[in-house]
């Protein structure tokens, strides 16, 4: 295949993080037992580098594998915030989040571009059928103390195709190592892996799967974002790189792959065997030790691999990591463009990291809003009825928040000071039991009251005037309350005075 910007090659994208500055190689040898996981989990939890680990304990001979940790984390220089994300997109590294979510919107109502099939690729480079592994000999990561099992698949695209062949999914979904040919993995039925696995189950039928790991980067942004049901992110991924990505076929089953991925797995999930999955350190930030539950069991038939291939990881847990700025911040697009698409006027959505992506904040256009001639409580209703009653794409997500034009939705300062001021307890809220509820959240799947229902709320931040479409308030700052040239002529002096830059 020919694809070689890094948005389109995960072998290119590690060596545009070289070019960035924005990776640590590590050659050291490392112990995939714990000592990788802790350093990927620091580096989230302070915005540092990406690693990559060429030296992991118990590799294969051939170096089969190495671990690259943290792929779509933040970087710390403020200008280059989310430069890591950007290189998924081919956006400048100083792209914003807005710019990122956009492009990823950009699909939307664009045509797809379906994946070319090439005859053959990198990914086919190594091949281990059954019996030429035993996934127990992997160096596969034990990533919390507490997880209840080595998750070999955190970054890796799951692919599944409905019966029919119609819909082939891309989606991700972790799975730890089981015993020498299995994985178990967590299906939540609503996701679209649990609807296409019930698809074949029904028929009685084992569930054909394929893991890409390192899979083309625009894909596995599109992996990770809740687009329709029905709709394949392969072709939202050639939309959004305007060009069709190259697959080549698994050996086992009538699936395709990227033929750059770095490693494939094939195989089978289970129609009806469940082993103890779990737990893990989740994207909420907890482990509940000792918590497994039956899941699924994915049987592994095949796996093919690059030279020198590359394991993505995603030690998830406290923010930042990449539950938090792909399955967060893609997460909230979608639920904007719903919005839109009922003719809600939401200009703007963003997951804030600091409830750890358990918001969206809803950027509300209060000019659209006063033509609306509508009501709090019934805005909140509709806003609240199409997200938690109407979409999957809210399924992950506790409280909506609306907001007014003067409040920065990546900034979570503005965020609070906006929450706390402007929306009333209770009397600006209108809260939702009887809806999907996410028990991956400590207070729902481990808290006082229902563990997979309600739990949700509309939270209302905009003031009576914005229902007018006018804000009859200023903000107390320096940015608000002052004249644009007076502010520009104070920041031009600042220096001078002897205030920081
Ligand atoms: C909730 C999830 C995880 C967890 O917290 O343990 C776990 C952690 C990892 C693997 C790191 C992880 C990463 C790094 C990213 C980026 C996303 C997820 C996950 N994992 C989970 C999972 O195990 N099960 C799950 O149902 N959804 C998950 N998502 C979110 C989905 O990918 C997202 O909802 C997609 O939209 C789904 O695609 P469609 O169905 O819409 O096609
Ligand atoms: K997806
Ligand atoms: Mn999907």
């Amino acid at each position: 295949s020919n694809q070689t910007e890094p948005h389109l090659n995960f072998r290119a994208f590690v060596e545009a993080l070289k070019q960035d500055n924005d990776l640590v190689e590590i050659n050291e040898e490392i112990d995939p037992h714990l000592e990788a996981g802790a350093v990927i989990r620091k580096a989230c939890e302070t915005d540092d580098k990406a690693q990559l680990f060429n030296n992991l304990k118990g590799a294969h001979p051939d170096g089969f594998f190495r671990i690259l940790g943290a792929p779509a984390s933040l970087r710390h220089d403020p200008k280059q915030q989310w430069g890591r994300i950007a290189r998924h997109l081919a956006l400048p590294p100083t792209a914003s989040m807005k710019d990122i979510l956009d492009k990823m919107l950009s699909a939307s109502h664009a045509k797809p571009i379906p994946p070319r099939i090439v005859e053959d690729g990198p990914v086919k480079e190594n091949k281990l059928r059954a019996g030429d592994f035993d996934l127990n000999t992997l160096p596969a990561p034990l990533l919390h103390q507490a997880d209840g099992g080595k998750f070999i698949q955190t970054m890796g695209m799951d692919i599944l195709q409905s019966p029919d062949g119609k819909w082939t999914n891309w989606s991700i979904s972790r799975a730890m190592v089981l015993d020498s040919n299995n994985l178990v993995g967590l299906i939540v039925p609503t996701q679209h892996i649990g609807l296409i696995h019930k698809m074949w189950s029904d028929q009685g039928k084992d569930t054909p799967y394929a893991i890409a790991f390192g899979a083309p980067p625009a894909a596995i942004m599109a992996a990770s974002m809740p687009i329709p049901d029905g709709v394949s992110e392969a072709g939202w991924t050639g939309a959004i790189s305007g060009q069709a990505l190259d697959v080549v076929k698994c050996e086992t089953n009538d699936l395709y792959v990227p033929a750059n991925a770095e490693i494939v797995f094939e195989g089978t999930i289970c129609a009806t065997r469940r082993e103890p999955e779990g737990p893990f350190g989740e994207m909420h930030g907890y482990v509940f030790p000792g918590d497994a539950k039956p899941e699924p069991v994915f049987k592994v038939n095949m796996i093919t691999y690059r030279h020198g291939a590359i394991l993505p990881v995603s030690s998830c847990g406290r923010i930042t990591d990449e539950t938090h700025t792909m399955l967060g911040a893609l997460c909230a697009a979608e639920i904007g463009q719903l919005c839109r698409d009922a003719d809600i006027p939401i200009s703007d959505a963003f997951s804030p990291f600091e409830t750890q992506v358990t918001w969206v904040v809803l950027k509300v256009d209060i000019k659209k809003l006063a033509s609306m001639s509508i009501g709090p409580q019934e805005f909140r209703q509709k806003v609240g009825d199409l997200i938690f009653l109407h979409n999957k794409a809210g399924n992950v997500i506790h409280r909506l928040m609306l907001v007014g034009p003067d409040i920065d939705i990546y900034n979570f300062k503005d965020v609070a000071y906006a929450f706390t001021t402007r929306c009333r307890p209770s009397h600006d809220e209108t809260f939702y039991e009887d809806c999907y509820g996410f028990n991956l959240i400590p207070y729902m799947g481990h808290g006082f009251g229902p563990h997979d229902r309600g739990g949700k709320v509309v939270s209302d931040a905009l003031m009576p005037s914005e229902y007018k479409g006018e804000q009859n308030f200023q903000q107390a700052s320096f940015l608000h309350s002052y004249p644009p040239e007076l502010q520009e002529s104070v920041n031009a002096r600042w220096s001078k005075w002897g205030f920081r830059d």
